[in-house]
């Protein structure tokens, strides 16, 4: 919002004073309050960013609020058909309520984790319930600079689909975490042999537990419904490795990398029109910096750097993503002769 509107004033309403300060600091918010009440009152728009359970109690007290009539309420949570039931006597009083879910984020929370481009190119659902067309063009208008793909979704569409893709993966990472730490509970080495696999399936078993605590038991009914599927899976394929079935463990296998390998390789979002280069970088102080200034000095624009991986003492791989393929084989060029080693580009 700031970047594409920098005349609006966001204020920002949190529970903790020192979120607020650093909010304040880094010029992501104006104002700052922890008086909900007071700030909503006063706001043209109302976007809710706390975990689910908190929206929810959100909601109902802005229903006990005189808003300003004109006022667009929305959200980011996670799940949507308890946010829109809670949304239902505020929009008896006729104030607008869209639900919405940005489908990108991290495994890390917190003021400091987000950016400007947290979203960019990544879905972002929306459940107009009872609003009208003008509402929901306001409300893509204000979030235009989040370079967002819109889709419209009802509440119950909404929760099956994002039970499967992003609820039930954030339990089986917790479990498989917890059930690898008690079982090598009596290794020394234990946990600290995990390699790029572990950590790969694992990395958001690092979300922030009231988050998910509150999205398990906001959308319980399809995410127990997910996991008993998920359960039936590992059943049949126990079943097989006991009975020594290789053509069932093989197909088991192979079903589940075609349909992960046409997926296509980790992007921002899943807009075709991005070009990764990966390359192995060296586990030394400097590294990421030296790559990103080459790149800088030639002129070459990332649109964004992720670190897939970096083990101690071993080479890293570092994902640099392009908007054009013509920058990246420049950037290709420039890092091969620098002598740093491209492992793919896709
Ligand atoms: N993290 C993700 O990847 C992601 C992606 C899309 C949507 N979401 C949803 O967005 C929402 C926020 O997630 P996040 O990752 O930004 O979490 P976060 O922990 O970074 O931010 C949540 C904020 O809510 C505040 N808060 C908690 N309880 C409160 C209360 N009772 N009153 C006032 N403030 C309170 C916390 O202090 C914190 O600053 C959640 O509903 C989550 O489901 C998260
Ligand atoms: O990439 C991650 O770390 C996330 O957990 C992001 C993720 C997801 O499951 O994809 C998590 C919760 C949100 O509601 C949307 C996105």
């Amino acid at each position: 919002i700031k970047q594409v509107a920098p005349a609006v004033t966001i204020v920002g309403s949190d529970r903790q004073s020192a979120t607020l300060s650093q909010a304040q600091a880094h010029q992501i918010v104006d104002e700052v309050t922890t008086d909900f009440s007071k700030a909503a009152l006063a706001a043209d728009v109302i976007i809710l960013a706390g975990p689910v359970s908190v929206i929810t109690a959100n909601l109902a007290e802005l229903a006990t609020l005189t808003l300003k009539p004109h006022v667009l309420v929305t959200d980011v949570g996670s799940t949507k058909q308890s946010v829109m039931r809670a949304a239902r006597p505020l929009q008896q009083q006729g104030i607008t309520f869209i639900g919405g879910h940005p489908l990108a984020g991290s495994h890390k929370s917190g003021v400091l984790a987000g950016r400007a481009n947290l979203f960019e190119n990544a879905y972002y659902l929306l459940v107009p319930g009872l609003a009208d067309t003008a509402a929901i063009q306001q409300l893509q208008q204000l979030l235009r600079g989040l370079h967002v793909k819109w889709l419209t979704v009802t509440a119950i569409q909404h929760d099956r689909l994002v039970s499967q893709i992003s609820h039930l993966p954030h339990v089986v990472a917790a479990a498989l975490v917890n059930q690898t730490q008690n079982t090598l509970a009596d290794s020394p080495l234990g946990l600290r042999l995990a390699a790029g696999g572990f950590k790969s399936i694992t990395r958001i078993a690092s979300a922030d537990p009231t988050m998910w605590t509150a999205i398990l038991l906001n959308n319980a009914t399809q995410i127990t419904s997910g996991l008993q599927g998920y359960i039936d899976e590992l059943t049949q394929v126990q079943a097989a490795i006991t009975a020594k079935n290789e053509p069932a463990i093989t197909r088991f296998f192979t079903q589940a990398k075609t349909t992960r390998d046409a997926l296509g390789p980790e992007r921002l979002g899943s807009l075709p029109n991005f070009y990764d280069l990966f390359l192995n970088v060296p586990d030394q102080v400097g590294a990421l910096a030296d790559v990103t200034q080459r790149l800088a000095a030639a002129r070459l624009n990332l649109v964004n750097i992720h670190i897939l991986e970096i083990r101690e003492e071993v080479d890293g791989v570092l994902q640099l993503t392009f908007d054009s393929a013509a920058t990246q084989t420049q950037a290709a060029q420039l890092l091969a002769a620098a002598n740093y080693q491209i492992v793919r580009k896709s």
